[in-house]
């Protein structure tokens, strides 16, 4: 049965005048965030069942609809690790590109950097991770590895004027490693930690989240991968990060496993952070780290901004759509607690 849902109640949205009242003593939070929108690749990859690429790139073209301005659309992984991903290519070429809104997509190598040059990408992630087994099960090699595929990616990136962002997976937990101590987000793995882990690769010469900063990652999203932070947590990693890159370049990437991601993305915004992953409706998991539950889902994400007097460009309406469709699509229950409470039965 077709969700039904009432206009988004104008009374909901007008929190936002009661943001000087409600938020003096919360410390400054950013003018305006920028919303990476992750749900047609970080939202889908994991899905059991091949979604058809015309309802992906129908998604892409409502989220762009609905104003924003960062949309990752797909990853150039093997398909043989990621079937889910491998119309990458067509969907790219199909969506259509609003003027202002970037399409980045995932490649983890030259190979993924080139194909998806070819079907027209104009900005690129890379992803690395600060758990060493997290990678090995991730992208099939060592961080160290990792760190020189990501080295011939961003020397192509660079001849060819393509913007680079960088993800740093594991930030405050790994499926793997379990915890993740703030500083080696910040920092490489120790000698003890790695003969403690049994590897045999030399820990990369720098630290993660400032070695792909210093390669020249224009940004660097850091993710709760499988969603196990809390807002302390969160508060120590980023101030051993921000002691490495400046805050202007950081973004915060939260899964919503136990229900922390929007507070754990409240605690970024009052350090300072201004661009936040999320995905619509919720969605998202990652292949490599079973167990991890969706995104922090866009529409809780728009409704908190708003109400705190954060511009961010985003129609909600319109996102609220986006998110019903991608639901029925995948006969699908939204995640979103926005959707949820808007929707009428
Ligand atoms: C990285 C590889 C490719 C290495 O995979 P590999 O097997 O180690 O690669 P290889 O270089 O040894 O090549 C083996 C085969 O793969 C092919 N190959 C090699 N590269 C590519 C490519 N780019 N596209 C297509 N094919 C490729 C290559 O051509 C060859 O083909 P064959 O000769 O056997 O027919 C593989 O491990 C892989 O695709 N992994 C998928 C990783 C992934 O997509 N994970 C999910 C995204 S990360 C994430 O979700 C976290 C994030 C970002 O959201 C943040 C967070 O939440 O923390």
């Amino acid at each position: 049965m077709a969700t039904v849902r009432r206009a988004f109640p104008r009374r909901l949205v007008g929190l936002a005048s009661l943001r000087a009242a409600g938020t003096s003593s919360m410390g400054a939070f950013p003018k305006r965030v920028k919303i990476v929108e992750v749900g047609p690749r970080d939202g889908l990859q994991n899905e059991k069942n091949i979604v058809p690429t015309p309802v992906k790139i129908k998604l892409i073209d409502m989220l762009s609809e609905a104003g924003l301005p960062v949309i990752e659309a797909t990853s150039f992984v093997s398909p043989k690790w990621v079937p889910q991903m491998a119309d990458h290519s067509e969907v790219l070429k199909g969506i259509q590109k609003f003027p202002g809104v970037n399409y980045p997509v995932l490649t983890p190598n030259v190979k993924g950097f080139e194909e998806a040059v070819a079907a027209g990408a104009k900005e690129v992630s890379i992803f690395g991770a600060a758990s060493e087994l997290f990678t090995r099960k991730n992208v099939n090699c060592s961080i160290e590895e990792s760190f020189q595929r990501f080295d011939g990616v961003m020397k192509a990136a660079q001849a060819s004027s393509i913007p680079v962002r960088g993800y740093v997976s594991c930030a405050l937990g790994c499926p793997y490693e379990g915890k993740v101590s703030p500083a080696k987000v910040a920092e490489p793995i120790t000698t003890s930690e790695k003969q403690k882990l049994k590897l045999r690769e030399v820990t990369p010469p720098k630290q993660v989240a400032k070695k792909l900063y210093s390669m020249g990652c224009y940004e660097i999203s850091l993710g709760d991968t499988i969603g196990v932070g809390t807002p302390g947590l969160m508060k120590d990693m980023l101030t051993a990060v921000l002691r490495e890159v400046p805050v202007a370049a950081l973004a915060v990437h939260c899964h919503d496993t136990y229900g922390q991601a929007l507070a754990n993305t409240l605690v970024a915004l009052q350090m300072g952070v201004s661009v936040v992953d999320s995905s619509v409706a919720g969605l998202g998991g990652c292949p490599y780290a079973q167990g991890a539950s969706g995104n922090l889902a866009t529409e809780d994400l728009v409704y908190m901004l708003t109400g705190l007097g954060i511009h961010t460009g985003v129609n909600l309406q319109k996102l609220l759509e986006a998110g019903d469709f991608i639901c029925q699509a995948l006969s699908r229950k939204t995640s979103s607690k926005v959707a949820q409470a808007t929707c009428k039965l």
